[in-house]
């Protein structure tokens, strides 16, 4: 199993000061939450952690080696990221996005094997697109869509998940089975990194919980810490109130 870790890292947010640096370790059988308003910079440290966007400054270590010093096909075979936005390359039905997944393992010519099939196949009956298999991806709903991306990266079986809104287009149960099943990994093991615009999704299943200011000053630490509700007021600008459910605090913003 790897761990993700920052130093001293400065992600690349266009024309901002550098902000605070992060010095952030993701542990095997942690999940940590992602919090900021619009334009914070969430999409960047992801994709800055992905190895995708250069830092500005400082470094990410996967396994304790510079992400620079890797292979792409090094990378993906330990990290996998669950993107916010997708373009559609070419014309792919759902099983064969999924299998995808498998790319990583796969020589250049090779063909996917039975092995690569099965896992593809039970990620997506995980995520309830099996009854799609066949479809293209293009005729898909959004929620659809959005469950097909994880069930790529649920097929590429990663040691890290980092996830752009992983709930985005869900309905709530495909919210809660989607968050449950990063519970599942982290259980099983994985560092879980996610990106979220819901605070009661981070209040009930993350345990850390870093918060991205527009300014580029960031804390971080366990959850509990983190959802303070002055804290989140003020990165939020959005006056909140706070109600306990089944032992978590929900939010509720309000004028
Ligand atoms: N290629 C680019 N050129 C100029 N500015 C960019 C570029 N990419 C990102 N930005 C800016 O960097 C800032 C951070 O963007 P980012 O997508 O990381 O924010 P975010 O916190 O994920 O936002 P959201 O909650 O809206 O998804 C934004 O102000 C964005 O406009």
């Amino acid at each position: 199993m790897s761990r993700l870790v920052t130093q001293d890292l400065i992600i690349n947010v266009p024309e901002r000061r550098d902000g605070t640096a992060l010095n952030i370790a993701i542990e095997p059988g942690q999940i940590w939450g992602v919090l900021g308003p619009n334009g914070a910079g969430k999409t960047t440290l992801l994709h800055t952690l992905a190895g995708l966007n250069a830092p500005r400054s400082g470094q990410v270590l996967l396994g304790g080696q510079p992400l620079e010093t890797l292979r792409r096909r090094q990378i993906a075979q330990r990290l996998g990221m669950v993107f916010q936005e997708r373009l559609d390359g070419f014309p792919a039905t759902v099983l064969e996005t999924a299998l995808i997944g498998r790319h990583p393992y796969l020589s250049l010519w090779q063909m996917e094997g039975a092995d690569d099939y099965a896992r593809a196949e039970a990620a997506l009956e995980q995520l309830d697109v099996a009854h799609l298999r066949d479809r293209l991806v293009s005729t898909l709903s959004g929620g659809e869509r959005q469950r097909v991306a994880v069930a790529t990266v649920l097929t590429q079986a990663p040691s890290i998940w980092l996830a752009d809104e992983p709930t985005n287009h869900l309905d709530l149960h495909h919210q809660s089975a989607v968050m449950a099943l990063m519970a599942q990994q982290a259980a099983q093991g994985s560092a879980v990194m996610m990106c979220l615009h819901d605070l009661n999704l981070a209040a009930r299943w993350c345990d850390y919980i870093l918060l991205l200011y527009p300014s580029g000053e960031a804390c971080w630490g366990p959850r509990d810490t983190m959802l303070v509700p002055s804290a989140l007021e003020r990165l939020y600008q959005q006056r909140l109130a706070t109600v306990q459910v089944n032992g978590a605090p929900v939010f509720v913003p309000i004028q």
